[in-house]
């Protein structure tokens, strides 16, 4: 029985609690229902509540404790030591950096020499007139003279240090030494690079600004301003030159100019509807009102307000109908011009120089190519922007001016102060930004190149540095993030500040119109109209300021780098002579003679070749052997015309090789250079990468014939160490070969060209003894056969056993020559290198 009524009562029971929970609930619901409708009708609050004291104070505090909740959460790094101990290593880094650069560069000696210098150096200021700062940054500038060190490496380490260390004095003192230079530089550059140096004094400038007080700032600038005035009179003159650039980039886009009009026209439409809706909702309140108050009665009212409301569907139906329109119209007329403007640009890089690719930001310019299309459509939306938001702003404040001129008149003052205000906020937040936090965003990146470069990823291996990256990254990004945090707070700081600027001018509006009523001025329907009209107006106005600064800070930056880039012209010009007026290869002696060459790289600066004089006679075998760094492989750059000479002249069969094309001349050149790097392509691919239109001209067989000459056909054609055998990929740069395969296919992609002349730059350093002897005696048969010329830079003296002359040189000139027998007897620098082979040789222990 027991057990019985446990079970018929259980389900009662359970259910209990569950009703009395739903009980409460409902109670509770109720209530909460007859507090929201006693609360409804007070919602909006009334304005005194607003206006209480006790709301102001509670707003102010509800403020301060979301501020309080924003400020950068968790502990401040700069108050954990050991993290503390690794800013300041880092910051130890830079600051010597910059001391050893500035102790080598004469201005800080010159604070000794020069007595005007310095206490500025030393202490701060610069307490001289003007001549004698002129007279300072004169003697700077000669002795100087004598230096590579550059401006740019100076402001540089500068500018790392002051980013490492906000205020640090060095930095300072690094700026100023860094402005004596760029005196120098702006003085002594020649005229093509003239622009270069204004555009990286005036980012100097900018970078004294910001970094330093306005007192030392001035001093900096004293220093350099003369000869960056006299430069920049230069450039004014080319400036006409740079304006045809933009004029002549801007007719590229001529084809669409069809579709901008078109687009212009249909943004009008777009600015004059838009601001009429507002004028039409003005008129439904108005109507409304004269509906309450007139005699004639709300029938007069409908049918206006029937009207009005149709009006609106319809203007709404033409805006929608324009909006799309205007999108297809400026997609169609874009899509066209951004290709071939990317073709242009791509086409522009590839000519370039090397020299100046070399010195180029390549990724940066690879971005300003891929994002053209986002450069162009807003220059080519602007005018259509411009144009909607002008016609929007002038349709409202006409519609405004009829209704109420002194409104209009009000407005007409407020707009450009909305304008002027909104410009110093800004201001202020890029002052604010200016943190005093470090700041070692770039520095990320490093910890990143490690990485995503095989070569270097193997180095981080061996080298075992896979902790100490990491460690290194997460304290960059730490710091990095510290200092986001704070710019993020700023941020939002001003945000609402910019916000209640704009808000604060439409409640001045309403203020203005609500005096206005009340000195019996205007009536409701008027101000109510007013309002809703005056905010198309803001609108408007709105719409234009960010279209204009997005074009000026966005898009004209970029368009000029464009312009500047189309129109800059290489010194070795690729079709510069014609292919076409080229002679047939086997017309040609391949004979070289280099008069008094004497050449150094623009970035450096330094004389690497000194009046070098030689002859390269058709089908010899030419060594060239020397000292490291004394010049070897800028001779063979200079054959190839990757540079020109900076005086002196190279002949090609008693022609100047710059009469040659460019082109013409690598195409019959083979080349196998010291720090070779092959495509990420298959095996094959490599092999064909010289020779054009590949698999028509060269055949499978001569193709394989390459590769056994390159002592590499068995190689490639192993199916257990190659699967896939010549169609293997062979990795970023040619990471996925040993050394010596690279080398040898690299060799082959020379000799598949069937060269006439054949450069070997250290081309056989990877290869084992045997192979290269192999190698050795195919490329002589080669050059028996065909009569090519061969030329070898070689360290090891068996690359060079079988020349007919070699040339020794040092520090950039040619010491010896001669047949290997002559030199040896001439007991000079070769003879010496031979000693030592023979030493080796005789004793490798
Ligand atoms: N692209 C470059 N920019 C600036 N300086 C360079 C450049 N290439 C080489 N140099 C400098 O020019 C000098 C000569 O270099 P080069 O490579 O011609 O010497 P090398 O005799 O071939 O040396 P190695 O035997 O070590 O290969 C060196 O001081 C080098 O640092």
């Amino acid at each position: 029985m027991a057990s019985m009524a446990s079970v018929s009562w259980a389900p009662p029971l359970a259910l209990a609690p569950a009703l009395l929970l739903v009980q409460r609930w409902r109670l509770w619901l109720r209530k909460l229902r007859a507090k929201a409708v006693a609360v409804w009708p007070t919602w909006p609050p009334p304005p005194e509540l607003l206006l209480r004291k006790g709301f102001a104070v509670s707003l102010l505090a509800a403020l301060l404790l979301l501020l309080w909740v924003a400020r950068s959460p968790g502990k401040n790094f700069l108050e954990d030591e050991e993290m503390l101990a690794w800013v300041r290593k880092e910051q130890e880094k830079r600051r010597s950096k910059l001391e050893d650069l500035l102790q080598q560069i004469p201005v800080s000696r010159l604070a000794q020499q020069v007595p005007p210098l310095r206490p500025f150096l030393t202490s701060g200021g610069l307490p001289v007139n003007d001549r004698e700062a002129e007279e300072a940054a004169k003697e700077a500038v000669v002795v100087a003279a004598k230096f590579q060190i550059t401006a740019n490496s100076v402001s540089e380490a500068a500018e790392d240090l002051a980013k490492a260390q906000p205020g640090a004095a060095l930095a300072a003192e690094g700026l100023a030494c860094a402005a004596a230079l760029a005196a120098l530089e702006l003085k002594s550059a020649p005229e093509e690079a003239l622009q270069q140096r204004v555009a990286e004094a005036e980012e100097f400038t900018m970078l004294v600004q910001s970094r330093l007080s306005r007192g030392r700032a001035r001093d900096v600038w004293r220093l350099y301003a003369e000869p960056l005035a006299s430069a920049e009179r230069i450039l004014r003159q080319r400036r006409l030159e740079q304006w045809r650039c933009v004029a002549r980039l801007l007719w590229r886009f001529k084809t669409t100019l069809p579709f901008v009009a078109l687009s212009s026209v249909l943004s009008m439409v777009l600015g004059a509807f838009s601001a009429m809706r507002y004028h039409y909702q003005a008129s439904v309140i108005n109507l409304a009102k004269e509906a309450v108050t007139s005699s004639s009665g709300p029938a007069r009212a409908k049918h206006g307000m029937q009207e009005a409301i149709g009006a609106m569907v319809v203007s709404e139906m033409i805006l929608q109908l324009a909006e799309f329109a205007r999108g297809r119209l400026t997609l169609r007329g874009k899509t066209k011009v951004v290709q071939e403007l990317k073709v242009a640009l791509f086409g522009a890089l590839l000519r370039q120089d090397l020299e100046y690719l070399e010195q180029c930001d390549l990724w940066q310019l690879r971005s300003l190519i891929g994002s053209c299309g986002t450069t162009i459509s807003q220059v080519v939306d602007f005018p259509a922007t411009l144009l909607e938001a002008a016609v929007r702003l002038f349709t409202a404040v006409l519609a405004l001016g009829r209704q109420n001129g002194r409104l209009a008149a009000f407005l007409g003052v407020m707009l450009p102060a909305r304008f002027l205000l909104s410009q110093a906020l800004q201001h202020c937040e890029e002052r604010l930004e200016q943190s005093a936090l470090p700041d070692f965003k770039g520095q990320i990146n490093s910890c990143w190149s490690c990485l995503v470069q095989p070569a270097s990823l193997r180095t981080m291996r061996a080298f075992a540095r896979e902790p100490h990256e990491l460690k290194t990254f997460t304290r960059f990004l730490q710091v990095h993030e510290e200092l986001q945090q704070r710019k993020i707070l700023i941020f939002r700081l001003m945000q609402p500040l910019q916000a209640l600027l704009e808000h604060a001018l439409e409640i001045g509006t309403l203020w203005y119109g609500g005096r206005l009523a009340l000195r019996g001025d205007m009536d409701f329907g008027e101000l109510s109209s007013a309002v809703l009209v005056a905010t198309g107006a803001f609108d408007g106005a709105r719409f234009a300021q960010a279209a204009a600064a997005n074009v000026s800070r966005q898009a004209l930056g970029p368009l000029a780098q464009m312009a500047q880039l189309l129109a800059r012209r290489p010194r070795i010009g690729l079709d510069h002579s014609p292919w076409s007026s080229m002679p047939k290869p086997e017309d040609v002696r391949w004979t070289l003679d280099f008069q008094e060459v004497t050449f150094s790289y623009q970035q450096r600066g330094v004389e690497v070749l000194k009046g070098l004089s030689f002859q390269v006679r058709e089908g010899e075998f030419l060594g060239i052997l020397g000292t490291t760094g004394s010049g070897k492989s800028t001779v063979l750059s200079l054959m190839l015309r990757l540079y020109e000479p900076t005086s002196g002249r190279i002949l090609l069969d008693g022609r100047e090789i710059k009469d040659y094309n460019p082109l013409w001349l690598r195409y019959h050149i083979g080349f196998v250079s010291q720090d070779l790097v092959l495509c990420n392509r298959t095996v094959r691919e490599n092999l064909l990468y010289g020779v054009a239109e590949a698999a028509e001209v060269v055949g499978d067989a001569a193709a394989k014939e390459a590769l056994r000459v390159a002592q590499c056909e068995e190689t490639f054609f192993n199916t257990e160490a190659f699967p896939n055998l010549w169609h293997t990929d062979v990795g970023v740069g040619g990471s996925d070969l040993s050394g010596g395969e690279k080398q040898r296919l690299a060799v082959a992609r020379a000799i598949v060209k069937k060269p006439k002349l054949l450069i070997l730059d250290e081309a056989t350093s990877a290869l084992d003894e045997i192979s290269q002897a192999r190698l050795q005696d195919e490329i002589e048969k080669l050059r028996k056969e065909e009569g090519m010329t061969v030329i070898c830079v070689a360290h090891r003296l068996s690359n060079l056993a079988r020349a007919d002359r070699l040339l020794v040189l040092q520090e950039g000139r040619l010491v010896e020559e001669g047949s290997p027998a002559e030199l040896h007897q001439r007991d000079g620098v070769f003879a010496e290198y031979a000693r030592a082979h023979q030493a080796f040789l005789q004793d490798p222990s």
